[in-house]
């Protein structure tokens, strides 16, 4: 199948390489002239595992090209994926300026009938809407059909959701055009949902909601975990077990953060506000959600009292490991708060220093040597659960730190590995860990 796929963000980059791999015929295209030049030259501008591989095994076997002009990149493709971002306006909405000028292009550049998959998030209705926009300005007489496939990948973890994920959601109202998306799919060997064109759209929404309302959920059992005396890690794998629960998801922390949560929970209320609809769940998860930052930085300073020239080092800055993405990141209101009541905040990360830098406030210290990160700092916060933050042996911590201080905002450690540890421990949900006799007391607190 002869396949261009407009966008190469994470959703477009991983598309188009997955769909050259399985053995079509791939072009990608992009605004953005850097990014092509250094794609063209078989490197990834994001960071995710395998993908580089597959980009430069497909580059070889001339599976995959990518181009910045729209009437090259669309010549003869049967299958057109849109995949160019839909970020939030100021009043939570969908962004769709994008998408529109992605269709006016279209409209301008395509010569044969073809079929149009909307994998970007967009706001249900999107999918008509496109169908429309195209066709006002279309010459010649083709034919578009349109179809929804939302995509369920995780950052970090990109490549391998496209070949295991849970299902492939797939709407139109074209069947022969949902037939021609599944078989251009089989091949990735996964349950396929076929529906509706409206239907697929809120798919996509209704599961990021979802996942984003479990969070908030075990995070506010976690504040009520600490102050009962409870571990929420010990109750989350209770709950867990119970199928109709599940225990994915259920992990206590600092919150969700990255592109997706924030920005498609506000996408979804600004939606029901149009049909007059409030929506006071999802708002609840978001207030909660909100509240776990606030929550690290009170559990700080409950512990230390002023933080006034105090070192605190932040542990992790990205939203999750395995990614360079500083998108809604929890660290960048954490530090904010850490210097608005006056600490000196230090900042590690193993891989995002580059994009950290550009939105975390000033003046924040940044080192990507995590012992140089720790080196003379009066307490440490884990925000990211990077493989690097949770390997680095406890007895360096306790080493490095001023103080053996840990705050833990993604519960890396268990408390039975932190009580010999000699490092005050303070995570989410769970009791405190109080070091052995044998700490020197911390006189300055
Ligand atoms: N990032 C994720 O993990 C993820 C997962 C599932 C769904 N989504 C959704 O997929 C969509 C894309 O997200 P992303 O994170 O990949 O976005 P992104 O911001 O990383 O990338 C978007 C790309 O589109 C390009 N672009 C913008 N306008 C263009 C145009 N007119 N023509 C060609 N290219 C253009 C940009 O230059 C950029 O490279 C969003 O709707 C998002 O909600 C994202
Ligand atoms: O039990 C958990 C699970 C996740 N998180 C946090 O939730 C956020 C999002 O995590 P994750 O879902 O793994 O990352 P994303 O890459 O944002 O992926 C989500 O958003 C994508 C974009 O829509 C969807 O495609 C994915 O299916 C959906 O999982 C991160 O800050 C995590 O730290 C928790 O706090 N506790």
């Amino acid at each position: 199948m002869h396949i261009a796929v407009i966008g190469t963000g994470y959703v477009g980059l991983v598309t188009g390489v997955c769909l050259a791999e399985i053995g079509n015929t791939v072009t990608c295209l992009d605004v953005d002239e850097e990014k092509v030049s250094l794609l063209k030259s078989g490197r990834s501008p994001i960071y995710e595992e395998g993908l580089e591989e597959l980009l430069t095994k497909n580059l070889r076997k001339g599976n995959i090209q990518f181009t910045t002009d729209y009437r090259e990149g669309l010549a003869g493709k049967e299958v057109i994926y849109i995949a160019v971002g839909t970020p939030e306006r100021p009043d939570g909405s969908a962004e769709l300026k994008y998408i529109e000028s992605v269709c006016r292009a279209i409209s301008e550049n395509v010569r044969q009938d073809v079929v149009i998959v909307t994998k970007s998030t967009v706001p249900v209705g999107t999918n008509q809407y496109i169908k429309d926009l195209i066709e006002a300005r279309l010459t010649p007489p083709i034919t578009i059909s349109v179809v929804s496939n939302p995509e369920f990948l995780r950052q970090g973890t990109a490549v391998h959701d496209t070949f295991h994920g849970d299902r492939i959601v797939i709407g139109s109202e074209d069947s022969w055009a949902l037939e021609l998306l599944e078989a251009i799919n089989q091949p990735f060997q996964l349950p396929i949902v076929k529906t509706d064109l409206r239907s697929a759209e809120m798919i996509k929404y209704a599961s990021n909601a979802f996942l984003a309302a479990k969070i908030s959920f075990i995070n506010e059992m976690s504040h009520l975990c600490a102050q009962v005396g409870a571990n929420v890690d010990n109750v989350a794998a209770g709950m867990g077990m119970d199928k109709r629960i599940g225990k994915k998801f259920l992990h206590a922390g600092v919150g969700y953060g990255g592109s997706c949560f924030p920005k498609d929970t506000n996408a979804l209320i600004a939606m029901g506000k149009q049909f007059d609809y409030q929506m006071p769940l999802l708002e609840s998860v978001q207030q909660v959600n909100e509240m776990q930052r606030k929550r690290m930085v009170d559990m700080i300073t409950t512990r230390l009292g002023s933080l006034d020239n105090k070192v605190v080092v932040l542990l992790g800055l990205t939203f999750k490991p395995n990614t360079d993405d500083m998108r809604e990141a929890p660290s960048i209101r954490v530090a904010e708060e850490l210097l608005r009541t006056g600490a000196v905040v230090k900042a590690y990360d193993p891989v995002a220093i580059p994009s950290a830098k550009t939105v975390m406030p000033e003046p924040v210290l940044f080192t990507s040597d995590l012992e140089e990160a720790l080196q003379g700092a009066d307490a440490a916060v884990i925000m990211t659960d990077w493989q690097q933050i949770k390997s680095f042996p406890l007895e360096e911590y306790r080493r490095l730190l001023v103080h053996p201080l840990l705050f833990d905002g993604r519960n890396c450690f268990t408390l039975a590995e932190m009580k010999n540890s000699g490092i005050e421990y303070h995570s989410i949900g769970r009791p405190v860990v109080n070091p052995q006799e044998t700490i020197s007391p911390m006189t300055s607190y």
